[in-house]
């Protein structure tokens, strides 16, 4: 990809005598040790806490508007503009503010696993564990490409930096800026480190597609015949842990772009919730919590330093982050071919979509458009218990260009490589929130098998009465009546009442889309 060398004031910092420059794994653990920012698991993993910060804090992220990016962004409440003078300003004091540091951190790597596409990045860090991370998390370069490494975009995070709304124009002493102009992102006030991963992801949302790839929210993994498997979903829906499969590769677990060659992934590891964590249920990213992995949030036996992963006092949203490698089952580099499968992941806290349900072409646009699921606790500050949303593509809070640049360049795709599409509800059944339960992993892990292993090619299928999607009669391994919401409810008419209900939402939610063609409404949309 085409990328530019940024100086913009930065050597003060990449050269700096303060600066660690790419810092092996074990100079980092040891690092966190001695400034005493974590401490040791039983296996290794560096622990860390993030104080008030423990979710992505969306209401602080901000794009720079600019000649550049004024007439490209889709602004709104996702992509806020400020202008280029509060950036400066605060860039300013934050670059001052590390050249005061004793010592910083500098990552170099890339996003972006295909040659090709990829964008050489550096991360400049105030704490030694969010270096860490960023090693762990983003493309590791060899010896040579270091020496030759040339940043495209840079991200300067300063945690301890908090800013103040009255003078720096800031919602509030958090932020997350980035400026498409001098190819830098300023995170500050926050210590929650997939703020950087998920920034990172945003600005490929927005350099990719001028380069033709479709940038995805979503996890990918590879069978043993080489058929390739996409899983899009907003956070907590299940794209780390269903792509962790023992039968099939891993790509990577939430970040990917499609070119005309197929898919690649956009990081280098995984950034897995592990709340409830056991080895029994999820044991691939169980044992991936090796030396070096970073466990954020995550509350350790004092003496034993064994995680207790069904510990949620200090969030819900509780990580690990490890590198691909820590996984024993992986394609590396993590580049394949084009998807012959594409699984929408929902969380629906109404628990009336059907658990697994296969879609049209049109009921496949309408649903990407619509991206209905639930965000769930956590992982953006606020939110304590499921809540409906609808995140176009499975992802807005990351996109910066219009939804429906992406959801073109996907129902192109999907049609030259006539890719099967279905819809899982890994959210609630048995009636909604409160009353019903989430999806049995083992019964979900089982559907998604069926759809990807041919079993549902020609199985049997009934339209779904409120959303016409296709909805298998049978699947090994899952009892018949769950597969169909209304049989799980204790109240028919609850249920007619709650689906009716969300059936209007799809509806009114898809008037935003005055550009989109009406048949995807009219065919792929509810049928009520
Ligand atoms: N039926 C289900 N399908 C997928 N995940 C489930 C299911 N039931 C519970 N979970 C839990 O939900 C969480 C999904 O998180 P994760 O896979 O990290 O989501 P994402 O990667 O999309 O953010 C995990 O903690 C997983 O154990
Ligand atoms: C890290 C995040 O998402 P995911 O759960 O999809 O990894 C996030 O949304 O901050
Ligand atoms: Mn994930």
């Amino acid at each position: 990809m085409k990328t530019v060398g940024i100086d913009n004031g930065l050597s003060t910092l990449l050269y700096g005598s303060n600066a660690n420059v790419q810092l092996s794994v074990p100079q980092l653990v040891e690092k966190v040790l001695e400034r005493k920012e974590g401490t040791l698991s039983a296996t290794g993993a560096v622990l860390a806490t993030t104080g008030k910060y423990t979710g992505r804090s969306p209401k602080d992220k901000f794009i720079v508007q600019d000649e550049i990016s004024k007439d490209k962004v889709d602004w709104g409440k996702v992509n806020q503009p400020i202008s280029e003078d509060v950036f400066d300003a605060l860039y300013n004091k934050v670059v001052h503010y590390l050249e005061n540091k004793d010592e910083i951190f500098i990552f170099k790597g890339f996003a972006g696993a295909d040659e090709k596409y990829r964008l050489p990045i550096q991360v400049i860090n105030e704490f030694a564990w969010h270096n860490l991370f960023a090693h762990q998390l983003f493309i590791r370069p060899t010896e040579e490409e270091v020496a030759t490494h040339e940043a495209g975009f840079s991200i300067i995070s300063a945690p301890t930096f908090k800013a103040d709304p009255s003078i720096d124009k800031t919602n509030s002493e958090a932020f997350i800026l980035v400026s498409f102009k001098k190819r830098i992102i300023l995170i500050g006030g926050t210590e929650y480190a997939g703020e950087m991963k998920k920034s990172i992801f945003s600005i490929m949302n927005y350099l990719l597609p001028e380069n033709g790839i479709l940038p995805m929210h979503c996890s990918a993994n590879v069978g043993r015949e080489g058929d390739v498997a996409l899983f899009f979903g907003l956070s907590g829906t299940g794209k780390t842990t269903l792509s962790a499969d023992p039968n099939r590769k891993l790509i990577g677990d939430d970040e990917h772009g499609w070119s005309n060659t197929g898919v690649f992934n956009i990081e280098g590891g995984c950034y897995a919730k592990c709340i409830g964590l056991s080895q029994e249920k999820e044991p691939q990213i169980f044992d991936s919590i090796r030396f070096g992995s970073v466990l954020e949030n995550v509350v350790l036996n004092e003496n034993s330093r064994i995680p207790d992963y069904d510990d949620s006092s200090l969030t819900e949203n509780t990580r690990a982050a490890y590198p691909l490698q820590a996984m024993n089952n992986i394609v590396d580099p993590s580049v394949a071919g084009h998807p012959t499968t594409i699984i929408f992941l929902t969380a629906d806290a109404t628990g009336v979509l059907p658990p697994i349900s296969k879609l049209s072409k049109e009921q496949a646009m309408f649903h990407f458009l619509s991206g209905y699921t639930s965000k769930l606790a956590g992982t953006e500050r606020g939110i304590t218990s499921p809540q409906a949303t609808f995140s176009t593509c499975f992802g807005s809070p990351f996109l910066p260009l219009p939804a429906t640049t992406y959801a073109e360049m996907l129902g192109k795709k999907i049609d030259e490589h006539n890719v099967q599409v279905f819809l899982v509800n890994t959210g609630w059944t048995g009636g909604e929130y409160g009353v019903g339960n989430r999806m049995k992993l083992s019964y979900t892990r089982s559907m998604v098998q069926a759809a990807l292993e041919g079993e549902l090619t020609n199985a049997e299928f009934q339209p779904d009465p409120y959303f016409g999607v296709n909805v298998p009669l049978h699947v090994t391994g899952v009892p018949d009546e769950v597969l169909q919401p209304k049989k799980t409810w204790t109240s028919e008419a609850e249920y007619d009442k709650k689906a009716r209900e969300l059936a209007e939402k799809f509806k009114q939610n898809f008037t935003k889309f005055q550009h989109v063609p009406n048949n995807i409404l009219a065919l792929g949309g509810p049928t009520v």
